[in-house]
């Protein structure tokens, strides 16, 4: 346990799940969201200003999770806070399983329970949601979302910020390119190239985006 503060920006669904986690770690949470002062409460917890007042506290006394599930936008905020040297711990649900050989880096958040399995490598400010299983020796690239339920098999690499829908599944070996969306419920079988959508079972590539 701890009693340190954790600033968390993102007043949202996925912010009340981070807020939630947080406290069952000990930490005091605080809000910030751009959507102050017209929203000042989110749930029982204060909204306390925007990300330009959080980017003035003091780094020394308040760490910051970004509760935002848009995956560039977090990957922009994750950016500036640690240009501003503020610490973005890694917060684990303690009913998700995690292998002492998996590597997490710093702004992930793996929720209720999650498993990680042995030698995974996984990026920074990765979503790691509920109940999704990542099996041996993936690598999950920065600022990806693993939707609740998602499966990736062993050895699956997944590019930066992608986004892997829910209850979607990776066979084994798979490759998945950057920032591409693979829509719920799809079995991927093949390698996804970069920044596509995807969907289907098996899924296969809908439209390209930037
Ligand atoms: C805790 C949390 O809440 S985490 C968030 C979890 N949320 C998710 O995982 C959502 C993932 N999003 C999806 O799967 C979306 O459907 C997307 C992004 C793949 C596609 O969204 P859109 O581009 O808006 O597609 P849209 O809804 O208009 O559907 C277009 C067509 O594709 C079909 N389609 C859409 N998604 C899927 C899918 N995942 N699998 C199969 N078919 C699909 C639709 O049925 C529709 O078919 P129709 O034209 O015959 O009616």
């Amino acid at each position: 346990m701890n009693d340190k503060k954790l600033a968390i920006l993102g007043a949202s669904g996925h912010g009340k799940v981070v807020a939630d986690l947080a406290e069952q770690l000990g930490y005091v949470v605080h809000f910030y969201d751009d959507a102050y002062p017209n929203k000042t409460m989110i749930e029982h917890w204060p909204i306390e200003g925007t990300f330009d007042d959080l980017l003035m506290l003091d780094s020394t006394q308040t760490d910051v999770a970004v509760a935002i599930g848009h995956n560039k936008t977090r990957q922009q905020k994750i950016a500036l806070l640690l240009d501003k040297d503020f610490t973005i711990p890694t917060l684990i649900h303690p009913s998700a399983v995690v292998s002492q050989y998996a590597k997490l880096q710093h702004g992930c958040v793996v929720f209720a329970g999650a498993v990680v399995n042995a030698f995974a490598d996984i990026g920074k400010g990765v979503i790691i949601n509920s109940s999704a299983v990542v099996e041996h020796d993936c690598s999950i690239g920065d600022f990806s979302h693993i939707c609740p339920n998602t499966a990736l098999a062993g050895g699956v690499i997944v590019g930066t910020g992608c986004w892997l829908g829910i209850g979607s599944q990776v066979k084994q070996l798979v490759e998945l390119g950057d920032y591409c969306l693979i829509g719920a419920g799809s079995t991927v079988l093949k390698n996804i190239p970069s920044h596509v959508t995807a969907f289907g079972s098996p899924a296969i590539v809908i439209r390209h985006h930037n």
